[in-house]
This record gives C-alpha cells, sequence and structure tokens, in this order.
C-alpha cells in the first residue's frame, strides 16, 4: 500500500548570523530559540497528515506558509526535529527544477545521468531513453546542453524522468506548471492514469484552477501549521461562475 503519514511533525531551520537587533522583531516572525540556544524558523509546527492510495491532494497557503518544505519533508531532504515521518512508496520527486541536472550535459546525457543514479541496467536505459524521449517531445534538442533549454523545456525533460518509471508517490511543486498548454495536457493525463494506479500526488500551487482539476483534497498551510484539511469545494470554496457576456 502506498502510503504518507506525518504525526506531529515540526522542520526548524537554524539561522546563522542572526543579530540580536533583529531578535527583537521575533515576536512578528515565527523565530523561536531551540534546545541548544540557537535562533531558529519554526518552518513546519506539529502536523498531522495521513495521505492514503489514490488521493490526490493540494497543498496551498501564503508565500512561505510552508509548502515546499512540506513537500521536502516528504521526499526525504528535510529530516523532522521532532514527530514521525513515514513514507510507503517509490518517491518521484519534481520539487527542485535543477535538482538532478548537468546544465552542461545534454538532454540525453542527463537521462543517462539518471538511469545510472537509479542503478538501471543497459537494456533499462535504452528503454528509458527512448520513453522519455517520446514523451518529453525535445526531438533534437535533447542533443542540445540543457542550460539552453527554454523554462517549459527544461519542465518536460524533469518531468519526463519523475514519471517515466511510474513512482508510487510524485511530489510536486509548481514551478511544474511552466509546460506549455498541449505539455500541460499530457502530463494531466499521465498523472490521472499514474494516480489511477492507486498511487499519490502531492501537489504545492496557488493556482485554484489547477488544483481544482488535478486534486481531490486540499491542504491549507498558515505559517507552517495546517489551517484546513479536507475536500476541495470545502477549502477553496465553490469555483467562480463564468461571467456571462452581455
Ligand atoms: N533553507 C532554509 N533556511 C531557512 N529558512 C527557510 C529555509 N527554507 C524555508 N525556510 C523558511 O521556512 C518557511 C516556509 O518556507 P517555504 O519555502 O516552505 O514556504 P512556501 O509556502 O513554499 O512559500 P512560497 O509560496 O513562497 O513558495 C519560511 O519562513 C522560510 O523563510
Amino acid at each position: 500500500m502506498t502510503l504518507i503519514s506525518l504525526q506531529n511533525v515540526a522542520i526548524e531551520f537554524p539561522l546563522y548570523h542572526f543579530g540580536a537587533r533583529s531578535l527583537k522583531k521575533r515576536l512578528l516572525a515565527r523565530l523561536k530559540t531551540d534546545d541548544s540556544n540557537r535562533i531558529v524558523v519554526a518552518a513546519l509546527r506539529d502536523l498531522n497528515i495521513e495521505i492514503r492510495s489514490g488521493e490526490r491532494v493540494g497543498l496551498v497557503g501564503h508565500n512561505g506558509a510552508g509548502k515546499s518544505t512540506l513537500l521536502r519533508t516528504m521526499a526525504g531532504i528535510y529530516a523532522p526535529v521532532a514527530g514521525r515521518l513515514e513514507v510507503q512508496g517509490s518517491i518521484g520527486s519534481l520539487i527542485d527544477p535543477s535538482a538532478g541536472i548537468d546544465p552542461e550535459g545534454t538532454g540525453i546525457e542527463n537521462i543517462r545521468l539518471h538511469c545510472l543514479y537509479r542503478g538501471l541496467e543497459r537494456e533499462a536505459t535504452d528503454a528509458f531513453i527512448e520513453e522519455v524521449s517520446a514523451f518529453s517531445g525535445l526531438g533534437e534538442f535533447l542533443d542540445v546542453p540543457v542550460r539552453g533549454y527554454s523554462a517549459g523545456m527544461s519542465v518536460r525533460l524533469s518531468f519526463a524522468m519523475a514519471t517515466a518509471m511510474t513512482p508510487e508517490v510524485l511530489l510536486m511543486d509548481e514551478w511544474f506548471l511552466a509546460g506549455d498548454a498541449d505539455f500541460m495536457a499530457t502530463a494531466e493525463a499521465r498523472m490521472t492514469s499514474l494516480v489511477g494506479g492507486a498511487k499519490i500526488l502531492v501537489l504545492a500551487s496557488h493556482d485554484h484552477n489547477i488544483l481544482r482539476r488535478w486534486c481531490s483534497r486540499i491542504i491549507r498551510l498558515d505559517r507552517g501549521r495546517i489551517v484546513a484539511d479536507g475536500p476541495v469545494e470545502d477549502v477553496l470554496g465553490p469555483a467562480a461562475m463564468p461571467q456571462a457576456v452581455a
């Protein structure tokens, strides 16, 4: 079974070089002193979340609410300072656009690098390259260094690599939405089939239209805490009706 479970999870970032004057402002910000007397940002506080097979969860909240930190925590990039995190299932991560990409390498070289990282044998590597080439639609651009790609082209490459082997848990930050309309439609179809196979999607975004289309549940964060968790309409409110043209 695929599962993400957080129990009383907290994430803190120590702030070094933080002066005493700034310290006076700490009540206004999310700062506190930890056990070692360091000033820390309480990025996530006391989070309790359970996400089960087949759920498509959207994370919303103002800038700095903790959405990206939560995605990175689920991906195992940040370790909780308190609480318990459990993720069952292979993870596909689309959190940081440049993660695992060598900008000097061509698209193909980057795909090969990805296969090496995954420990794929030659035959599996060839199949992976074929799959990513076809899905990304990058054609001859796969022979060009990635630093020459547009934002949307980078998205195509990263998305194709992250989903080619059908991860059980797909974690996505909203930079991914830089894809063009054609690609977004293809990506949506792949995600629907992925989640249809009893997998989990967690997507952080400010775009309510995308969240309404792609997600079945929304978690709203505010200053590192959960302030709402439920079906899309309950948390985001009803979708706006299109205006009639006079
Ligand atoms: N590496 C870090 N070092 C110090 N503080 C950090 C770090 N990463 C995040 N934070 C802090 O943690 C809090 C949550 O940040 P996070 O990036 O998760 O918010 P977000 O909801 O994704 O925001 P946005 O919508 O702007 O992307 C913020 O106060 C931020 O300053």
